[in-house]
């Protein structure tokens, strides 16, 4: 018998086979444009930017790639503003499953948040029940079409709001039926983390779990505090952590390894004990948080042995999905299916779910996964 050669990962479909977790996607940021097409029509919101489904994925990703997370953030107007009943939310939660399940992700933790949803009279508990029937629709849908996927929800607070506490109750109160954890977002520049104290003290006081977005748009200064004060169990994004890193002279992002780095206080409590890191390649070129893919600190990161992990953020606004993430990162720093089953271990380690569950993703999904790529 011969052996057929390895699949590059550049290869498409052998990207989409490949087993994939997610950790940090929004699911107002995930919408199929023809669906949010449907939902404004059938809702009778009339501001949207473009009028066919082709115009409106290029006004979304163009509009994204502002290089500011504030005007970034503008964008979900229009998905948040065709999310607003609960048939939009259960389409659109059902959707998100399906989608993520076709390019072969099998778990993912989908986090959303529930306060931007009551425009139209919806209660937050109503608005949480119908997220968790839509994923528990697009898992029955993808299961059947074999493509097992498990997705749970995080609750998501704004931190430029005030409800935090009660969004944190929230979680606390399904944790049983889906929620898995909770998350504070929005414009990180003059909103520290310390600011939603309370809810990370009621999280932590119900031994429950939570993510904070931090080191974004700003730097060590929040992830300071969302470690320190806040005591996260992850970091969304966090690649601000690369200026607490001092690399040797002439040292490149591609590089292979970094002798010689210096890490500073932030970046070794980081890295000693092992706080994952929710990076979001594409995402974080649009914001600005990098300057380009090449300038990503994600190699470095990784070669350095902290806790990467590779994700979406927002499928819409970066036309993107983490079979493309996998690519771009393979295309950028020569990574192959090695590193890709290390990230994808490093992300299901890292999920908000008991041990034994994540333990039976790793060895009977994962590691199977891989090594038939690795086979060829
Ligand atoms: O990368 C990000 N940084 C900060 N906030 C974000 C990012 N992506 C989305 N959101 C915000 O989170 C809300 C709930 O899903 C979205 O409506 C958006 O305002
Ligand atoms: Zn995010």
């Amino acid at each position: 018998m011969t052996s057929m050669p390895p699949r590059s990962p550049l290869d498409p479909a052998a990207l989409t086979l490949a087993p994939k977790v997610l950790l940090h996607d929004h699911l107002d940021g995930g919408l199929r444009p023809s669906t949010v097409l449907e939902l404004a029509r059938e809702t009778g919101y009339d501001e949207l930017p473009a009028e066919t489904a082709d115009d409106l994925a290029v006004w979304f990703r163009d509009a994204a790639d502002s290089g500011s997370l504030e005007r970034y953030l503008e964008t979900f107007a229009h998905t948040v503003g065709v999310m607003q009943t609960v048939g939009a939310l259960e389409r659109v939660a059902a959707e998100c499953v399906e989608d993520l399940a076709a390019d072969g992700v099998v778990y993912a933790e989908v986090r959303y948040a529930p306060e931007q949803h009551l425009e139209r009279g919806l209660e937050l508990d109503e608005v949480v029940e119908a997220v968790l029937r839509g994923f528990a629709q697009g898992e029955r849908t993808a299961a059947g079409s074999g493509r097992p996927i498990a997705v749970r929800c995080l609750v998501t607070a704004m931190r430029h709001a005030a409800r935090s506490r009660e969004i944190a109750e929230l979680a606390v109160r399904y944790r049983d039926r889906g929620v898995v954890g909770f998350d504070i977002a929005g414009a990180e520049a003059g909103h520290p983390p310390s600011r939603h104290l309370d809810a990370f003290e009621y999280m932590r006081a119900n031994c429950a779990p939570f993510t904070i977005h931090a080191g974004e748009a700003f730097g060590l200064p929040s992830i300071h505090e969302a470690i320190g004060f806040c005591g996260t169990d992850r970091l969304g994004h966090g690649v601000r952590v690369i200026d607490d890193i001092t690399l040797p002279p002439g040292a490149r992002p591609d590089d292979d390894s970094f002798p010689g780095a210096e890490l500073g206080l932030i970046a070794n409590i980081v890295r000693d004990k092992r706080i994952p890191l929710e990076l979001c390649p594409s995402s974080n070129v649009q914001t600005g948080a990098v300057a380009s893919l090449a300038q990503h600190p994600f190699n470095v990161l990784a070669r350095l042995r902290f806790r990467v992990t590779v994700n979406t953020d927002n499928r819409l606004m970066s036309d993107t999905t983490m079979s493309k993430e996998f690519a771009k990162l393979s295309d950028q720093f020569g990574y192959g299916w090695t590193d890709f089953e290390r990230f994808t271990v490093n992300a299901m380690k890292s999920a908000f779910i008991h041990f034994d569950e994540r333990l039976a993703f790793i060895d009977d999904v994962i590691k199977p996964g891989y090594a038939v790529l690795l086979q060829g």
